[in-house]
């Protein structure tokens, strides 16, 4: 309670801090602005009634312009809302762009509207703490405080997972590894992967840790009760290498397992008579009987990226070339794999004022937007435009403030 009386004081001197540098005549442009992006908006951020205040016509050096004719048919929030099937949002893009703020808004404003929701991390470099200003850490599920809805967090800590499963390797071997998988919810893949002793194999962690770690609660997700409440899931990505990687990481899986499957059969043709003999067939098939069954939750992870009615990715991206390059490349790779992508956030974008410096008025020149409508990537996406504002979006009411004008 005294929590969250603390985040609305946090909030309300953010409001006024927001005012504070607003003057009868730039406050007009930048509510104007603001009032652009959501009506709700422009009500809460209003410093001046007395001053009848209407959406300012966009200006020629920032155009708030509608984009090409297919970006129009994708439905806002009220489409991303509707219906309790399971829905997951994947937000990713270049490092420091916003994209946990958007996460943690958009988490917040599906909990808001009635949603069991989860908002999970998969960037090493966790933020949803700093984001919701709460202890989130401890890779489990913790409740987070101020929501309408019961609003969860997870962050996946693969930097820890690592060091752990070094230790675990090196001090007890193969147990060592299972007890440590185990801890760290990965205790069917620890069965699976236990009896083929890979665990000898791994005395160094191996490359792609950190996104098995991740795809093994997405595992969790599919399949355990302890989920089952959530329908919305929302996933705070890593910066764009690393995401990819992990989008990817199911086919290669796939086609490893397949391998090993196969090279498994070609060995065992030659030397069953032999196994036989000496009783390891059973335990051999039972091997590649838990392969395979890993081979298939692979395959439906991997479908689930794919699958249109149930994930989308939004990519997030600032108004700057290399942000956008960037996100165009991003966009192509992601085309490559299947995963749909529909909306693009452009975050941060300079609100207009009476008062322009010239750094400012440079900055605000800047062609990012154009780029993205002329990109043959980007420009089928529809266009959300973020405002920079005065202050970091942090905590429950600052976050909801965001989200009313980022999803609409
Ligand atoms: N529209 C905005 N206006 C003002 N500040 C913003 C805005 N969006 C994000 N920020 C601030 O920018 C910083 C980085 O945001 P955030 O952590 O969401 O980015 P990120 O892309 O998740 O970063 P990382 O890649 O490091 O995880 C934070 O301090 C956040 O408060």
């Amino acid at each position: 309670m005294e929590k969250t009386a603390a985040l609305n004081a946090s909030f309300t001197s953010y409001s006024l801090s927001f005012n504070k540098i607003l003057t009868p005549k730039n406050s007009m442009a930048a509510v104007s602005f603001l009032a652009s992006f959501s009506p709700r908006i422009h009500s809460l951020s209003s410093p001046f009634p007395s001053l009848s205040i209407k959406p300012k016509r966009p200006t020629n050096t920032f155009q708030v312009r509608s984009v090409a004719a297919p970006t129009e048919d994708v439905a806002g929030f009220d489409d991303m809302v509707s219906g309790k099937q399971r829905k997951y949002y994947m937000l990713g893009g270049k490092g420091g762009v916003g994209k946990t703020s958007c996460a943690a808004s958009l988490a917040v404003k599906f909990a808001n509207n009635g949603h069991h929701t989860l908002v999970v991390s998969t960037d090493p470099a966790h933020s949803l703490s700093d984001s919701f200003a709460q202890d989130l850490t401890g890779g489990m599920l913790v409740p987070v405080e101020g929501p309408d809805f019961p609003l969860f967090a997870l962050e996946i800590n693969p930097e820890k997972a690592r060091e752990e499963f070094r230790d675990a390797a090196k001090n007890n071997g193969v147990t060592g590894v299972k007890d440590f998988m185990d801890g760290m919810g990965l205790g069917m893949l620890a069965e699976q992967l236990g009896e083929l002793k890979l665990g000898e194999l791994l005395d160094t962690p191996p490359p792609g840790l950190d996104e098995a770690i991740a795809i093994s609660k997405v595992m969790q997700f599919l399949d355990s009760p302890q989920y089952s409440k959530f329908t919305r899931i929302v996933f705070d990505t890593a910066p764009t290498g690393h995401t990819l990687r992990l989008l990817s990481l199911p086919d290669f899986l796939d086609a490893s397992i397949g391998k090993i499957l196969k090279l498994r059969e070609k060995i065992a043709s030659a030397t069953s008579a032999i196994k036989s003999v000496f009783g390891q067939e059973e335990t051999r098939q039972n091997a590649a009987d838990k392969l395979e069954q890993l081979r298939e939750r692979m395959v439906k992870v991997r479908d689930l990226f794919r699958d249109t009615d149930s994930t989308e990715f939004v990519i997030v991206t600032i108004p700057t070339v290399m942000a956008v390059s960037e996100s165009s490349r991003f966009r192509a790779s992601l085309s490559k794999e299947n995963v749909p992508v529909r909306r693009l956030i452009v975050n941060q974008i300079l609100p207009p004022s009476a008062f322009d410096c010239k750094f400012c008025a440079v900055k605000r020149k800047m062609r990012a937007l154009d780029m993205i409508r002329n990109d043959p990537e980007l420009s089928s996406l529809k266009l959300i435009q973020s405002p920079l504002v005065d202050m970091e979006i942090r905590g429950v009411p600052a976050l909801k403030f965001m989200g009313d004008f980022v999803w609409k």
